[in-house]
């Protein structure tokens, strides 16, 4: 028998007055796995998440969660799964050891909330209300009252948004570790990074569409296709992308990333190095560097939309 899936969506359209938010989206979770949903601000990621939730109903479309509807069976999944909200859940005044430990004492058997809050970095600020903690500091009480009670399935929106480096490796290493312990864990994303070092799976949306989905290594590996990257020293000229296309004939595509930078894709190699370097010399730009490379989600974004995510 096949297992069920932790999450199951299927057709799930959600609008907002004229804005598609969720377009006819489809996708499945697996448990025990990592999966990060990527896309650029405002690509339905969290439309998506608090539909799974059982925030908002599916307007159309279905949607399962641990094979119940997070609508109608919403009580009896509430207990299995962890929610972290893109921002808020607690209550203002509250002091963030005060909040933990309540959610905490509504669960049978709660993680240590003195190991979690070590872990998280948060036994310096527990005193702080909650209105005073920095937006790192929320995040990760956010992140630890989603995880305290143990959940089989968490969901977290943008984990490690505004945190500084050790919080979001911190917060990596984190999930990593639940997911080792049998627990599935949702998250979306915008970071390329995060998706790539944590996720096994990846759903990149797009306008509320799903544009891919794989394993970091499946979305990347594409074919033939390495990755050339050009950055030079002062702004391109705005002919650059179409005359380099020129120079390199059919089949390889240039994409632009910013002023100082593009992307060159399709069967990278040593002749189509060869070109772009007596590009670079026969109209003046001098690179900064020149790389080819393995693509990374980045390029496939890029290769997918014609726009980098960052700025998409
Ligand atoms: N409550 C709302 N009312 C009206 N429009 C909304 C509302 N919530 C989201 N939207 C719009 O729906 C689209 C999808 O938003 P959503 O927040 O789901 O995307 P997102 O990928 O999570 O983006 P972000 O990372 O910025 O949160 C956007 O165009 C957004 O402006």
């Amino acid at each position: 028998m096949v297992p069920e899936p932790a999450v199951e969506i299927t057709g799930l359209t959600m609008r907002y007055g004229a804005t598609v938010a969720v377009d006819d989206l489809s996708l499945r979770v697996e448990r025990d796995s990592v999966t990060a949903v990527l896309g650029p601000n405002g690509a339905g990621k969290t439309t998506t998440l608090e539909t799974c939730e059982g925030y908002r109903r599916p307007q159309a479309g279905v949607v399962r969660v641990l094979g119940l509807d997070p609508v109608r069976q919403r009580r009896e999944l509430l207990p299995r799964i962890g929610v972290m909200l893109q921002a808020g859940g607690a209550w203002s005044g509250v002091r963030a050891a005060e909040m933990l430990a309540h959610v905490a004492s509504l669960h049978a058997h709660p993680l240590d909330v003195g190991m979690l809050s070590d872990r998280l970095g948060l036994a310096e600020c527990g005193r702080t209300p909650y209105r005073r903690l920095s937006g790192g500091q929320q995040q990760r009480l956010g992140l630890a009252m989603a995880v305290v009670g143990r959940p089989e399935l968490v969901f977290v929106d943008e984990p490690t948004a505004g945190m500084d480096v050790g919080a979001r490796h911190a917060t990596w290493e984190l999930l990593r570790e639940l997911r080792e312990a049998g627990v599935t864990v949702v998250l979306t994303t915008h970071y390329l990074e995060e998706a790539e070092r944590l996720a096994d799976r990846v759903h990149i949306i797009d306008h509320g569409r799903l544009i891919a989905s794989g394993s970091p290594l499946e979305l990347t590996r594409g074919g033939s296709h390495a990755t050339i990257r050009l950055v030079v020293t002062e702004p391109f000229p705005p002919s650059a992308p179409e005359s380099l296309r020129a120079a390199l004939g059919a089949g390889i595509e240039v994409l632009p990333v910013d002023a100082y930078s593009l992307v060159i894709s399709g069967p990278a190699d040593a002749t189509t190095l060869g070109k772009v370097s007596r590009w670079c010399e026969e109209n003046g730009v001098l690179p900064e560097s020149l790389n080819l490379g393995q693509r990374n989600l980045e390029d496939v974004f890029l290769e997918l939309t014609g726009r980098p995510l960052e700025t998409a």
